[in-house]
Order: structure tokens, then C-alpha cells, then sequence
């Protein structure tokens, strides 16, 4: 039995899974086939007639999908500790995380399916996305900091430069409950149901060697990789994303986002850096914020998106006509030496706080090549000098490493870390 055909089922022990014991792996092989050979119609049942149909994004490739995809609609987000102290269970652990990811990014149940197997046993997949498309999910892997903490796992070697820990500051209000994590999981669909079933069968699998230490859901992107599409919007109610990186632009991708060998971490080629924040905003009190100071506050105009001065949404922003505290002017990369990210943010809103106010905000997520050069420049800027903080308090964050894509039916996430 392979590492993949081994599951645990409480700490320390691991067991056959149902999957294994029947021998349904072969399946996986010829989907993660057929999801690599381009866009598919996917369909997500246990038998013919339950399956719903949909557009399945391709699982393998030099990059991990979630990235530079075209961003849909919703997100769970979850980060996870790493339980076990054994490096072959870590392995064992990834591989099945792969395998199940190939199956559900193609619209797949996991394993043998939600039922109709051994009525002894409870069913590998928990059922929910039954009969529900594929809806572009995306499945994307980042391994935190502290995965490389020396005698853990025998990585500390191997840990990138790049996958620096955030210093503080100005202004964080860090809840270390929602902040860091061994290892990270960003399922984007376009149906909250899909990514949410996404997330708990990886927990679910996890169990014994990973837990959950905290997830967030997402809703109405903030960003988008496709110019060409309309630009959301955030909760302030400005077009957010319209500066993006596009996922079409490969030159900037490949000078922005994307690691490479000669970067330092030759493992990490084709991968990048993930830099996530819980940004609260207090919004009763924007919402009693005139429309003047709101886009001076940004340098944009709120109905159209056009930066201050100009006419158009995608007109060239002319710095010096902004606020010198202006969220746009103090972002660009005019005033940080050149620094792009790629932006894939959603919003969130939690419930309230207790004291009548919405716990809303932007979980924000930026990928770039190297976090020193990208968010880190951008944000210390930001912190000091963005009147924009006056309305916003980071609350959450962590930063994790993305490697690089899954190439094929053999390959899985972490590969080239570990092998
Ligand atoms: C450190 C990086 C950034 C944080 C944190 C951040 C928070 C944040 N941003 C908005 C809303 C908007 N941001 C916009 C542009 C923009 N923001 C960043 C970086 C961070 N934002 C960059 C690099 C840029 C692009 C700058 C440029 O090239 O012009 C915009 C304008 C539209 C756009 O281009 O996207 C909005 C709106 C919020 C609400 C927020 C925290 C809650
Ligand atoms: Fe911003």
C-alpha cells in the first residue's frame, strides 16, 4: 500500500481507507487526465443522474490554479497546524490532500464517494456537494514558517529567504487565533457550498496529523485577474482591483508573482509567496463619511473608478493631482520602488461584535515573487501614511510559501520540498 492509500484515524495511527481497500485510485488518474487536458464539463455524483454540470479549472500545470485563474466568487480560506511530529505522515498526508484535490477540482465526490459503499464504515466523502458543478473550484497549498522550524521535519534548510515572518506594524491589532499556520488551503468556487465541502474533506482528511487553527469565508471578490470583465467592488463600495495583475499577463507575472530557481529556493521555482490579512473596517463610521473625503481617501472617484483628475476607470493615475495620504497615490508602485502584487482578495462580514457593529471587512490576499520586495515595502508605507487607516485595523495575518504546481497524475503538492 502507497503512502497516498493510507489514512489516519487518530494520532499517530493511520489505517486503510475505504478507498484503498477497494482498489478505486485508478479512477482519480483518469480525471486528474482528463482535468489536465483542458477546460472540462464536470460532473459531481456517486451515479449517473445525481451529477450537475459546470466548468472545471485544470488541477495540474507549472502553477498552482487559484493564483492567476480567473478569481471566483466565494472563498474558504483555512490555515492548519501540523500535528504530527513525523515527516512520512506529513508526506502521506500531502498526497492524499492531492489526490483529493484532483478529484473535487474536477467536480468529483472524494474517494469512493457519499455512499453506497461498505455500510459499516462511514462514507469517504461527507455528501454536501452531491449533484453540485465543479464551479471552477480551485484548490491552492501554501506551508507556513513554521513548518521549517528546526528539528521538526528536517526542512530547516530549505527554507526559502523569501518566506520571511511580517514584522509588525503600525496599527496591527493581531489576534493570534486568526493569524499564522503550518500549512494553508485556499478553496475558491463559484458556489460556497463546493469550496466549503472543499476544505472540510481536506480536514477531514487531515485528522490526527493536521488541525484547523482558523478559516475564513469569502464572498464578492475584491480583486479580479481578468481586466477585461467588470471590476467589483468592495465593501466601501469602491471598484477594487482595477490596478490588478492580470492572470494573461505573463511578462509581469513572471517578474512579479512567480518564484524562480535562481531567486535562492530552486524548489520553489514556478511557485510563489501568499501574504494574507484580516482587515477589519469599521463601516457605520465610512458610512457617515462624506463622498468627497471617501475618494479623496482613496484618489478615485466612487462611480466610475477613475483615479483623481482623470475621466476613465483604466486612465493612467496621475500621483501628485492625489491627496499625499491617498490609499491609491502611497500603493502604487511609483512610490515603492516598482512593487506589484497580484491582489485576490474577498470580502468578509462575521456577524457583529457585540457592541452593534459589523465584524465586515476585506480578507485581503496578495501573491508575489518575494514578500520583502512586494507586500512588505507597500504596507510599511501604508501603516504610517494611509488615511485610509483611520477607517481599517489589520486583525489577522500570516504568510506562507505556495509551491509550485502539480505537473501530473503522479505528481502532488510539496514534491519538490520534500523530495
Ligand atoms: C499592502 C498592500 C495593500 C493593502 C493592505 C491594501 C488594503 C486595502 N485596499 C483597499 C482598496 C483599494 N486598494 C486599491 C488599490 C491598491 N491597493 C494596493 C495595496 C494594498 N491595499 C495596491 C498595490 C493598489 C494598486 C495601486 C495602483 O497600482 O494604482 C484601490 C483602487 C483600485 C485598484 O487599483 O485596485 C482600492 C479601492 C482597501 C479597502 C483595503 C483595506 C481594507
Ligand atoms: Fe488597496
Amino acid at each position: 500500500m502507497g503512502d497516498a492509500d493510507a489514512r489516519a484515524d487518530g494520532p499517530g495511527r493511520t489505517a486503510p481507507s475505504r478507498r484503498a481497500l477497494l482498489g478505486w485510485g485508478g479512477a482519480g488518474l483518469a480525471l486528474g487526465a482528463a482535468a489536465a487536458g483542458g477546460t472540462a464539463v464536470a460532473l459531481r455524483g456517486d451515479v449517473a443522474g445525481t451529477a450537475g454540470a459546470g466548468t472545471a479549472v485544470p488541477f495540474h500545470g507549472p502553477h498552482q490554479a487559484g493564483i492567476a485563474t480567473p478569481v471566483q466568487d466565494r472563498l474558504h480560506f483555512a490555515a492548519f497546524d501540523v500535528t504530527t511530529k513525523d515527516r512520512a505522515e506529513l508526506v502521506a498526508l500531502l498526497k492524499e490532500w492531492t489526490a483529493a484535490a484532483r478529484l473535487m477540482t474536477a467536480g468529483r465526490p472524494v474517494g469512493e464517494g457519499g455512499f453506497g459503499g461498505l455500510p459499516e464504515a462511514p462514507p469517504d466523502d461527507t455528501g454536501e456537494a452531491l449533484g453540485l458543478a465543479a464551479s471552477r473550484l480551485t484548490l491552492t497549498v501554501g506551508f507556513g514558517p513554521g513548518l521549517f522550524a528546526k528539528d521538526r521535519f528536517g526542512l530547516a534548510g530549505r527554507r526559502p529567504d523569501a518566506l520571511v515572518d511580517l514584522e509588525p506594524f503600525p496599527g496591527d491589532n493581531l489576534d493570534r487565533a486568526r493569524s499564522g499556520g503550518d500549512l494553508c488551503v485556499q478553496a475558491c468556487a463559484d458556489d460556497p457550498q463546493v469550496a466549503v465541502h472543499a476544505i472540510r474533506q481536506l480536514a477531514r482528511i487531515g485528522f490526527g496529523r493536521t488541525a484547523v487553527r482558523w478559516s475564513q469565508l469569502g464572498f464578492g471578490k475584491t480583486s479580479s485577474t481578468t481586466p477585461e470583465a467588470q471590476t467589483p467592488r468592495n465593501m466601501m463600495g469602491f471598484k477594487d482591483g482595477t490596478r490588478n495583475i492580470a492572470g494573461t499577463d505573463t511578462a509581469a507575472l513572471g517578474r512579479h508573482v512567480w518564484a524562480a530557481a535562481r531567486d535562492g529556493s530552486p524548489w520553489m521555482a514556478g511557485g510563489s509567496y501568499l501574504v494574507a490579512r484580516r482587515i477589519r473596517m469599521n463601516i457605520e463610521t465610512w458610512d457617515r463619511t462624506s463622498l468627497q473625503e471617501q475618494e479623496d481617501i482613496f484618489g478615485r472617484d466612487k462611480g466610475e473608478g477613475a483615479p483623481v483628475g482623470r475621466s476613465n476607470e483604466h486612465d493612467e493615475p496621475f500621483l501628485p493631482a492625489m491627496k499625499p495620504d491617498a490609499h491609491v497615490r502611497l500603493a502604487h508602485p511609483d512610490s515603492n520602488g516598482g512593487a506589484r502584487l497580484l491582489r485576490r482578495g474577498y470580502s468578509f462580514t462575521d456577524g457583529t461584535d457585540g457592541l452593534g457593529r459589523l465584524d465586515a471587512g476585506l480578507f485581503f490576499l496578495a501573491y508575489q515573487r518575494d514578500p520583502r520586495t512586494g507586500f512588505i515595502p507597500v504596507q510599511r508605507r501604508l501603516a504610517r501614511q494611509d488615511g485610509l487607516n483611520e477607517y481599517i485595523q489589520h486583525v489577522g495575518s500570516a504568510v506562507f510559501a505556495v509551491p509550485p504546481g502539480v505537473r501530473d497524475a503522479s505528481d502532488w503538492w510539496g514534491r519538490t520540498l520534500f523530495s
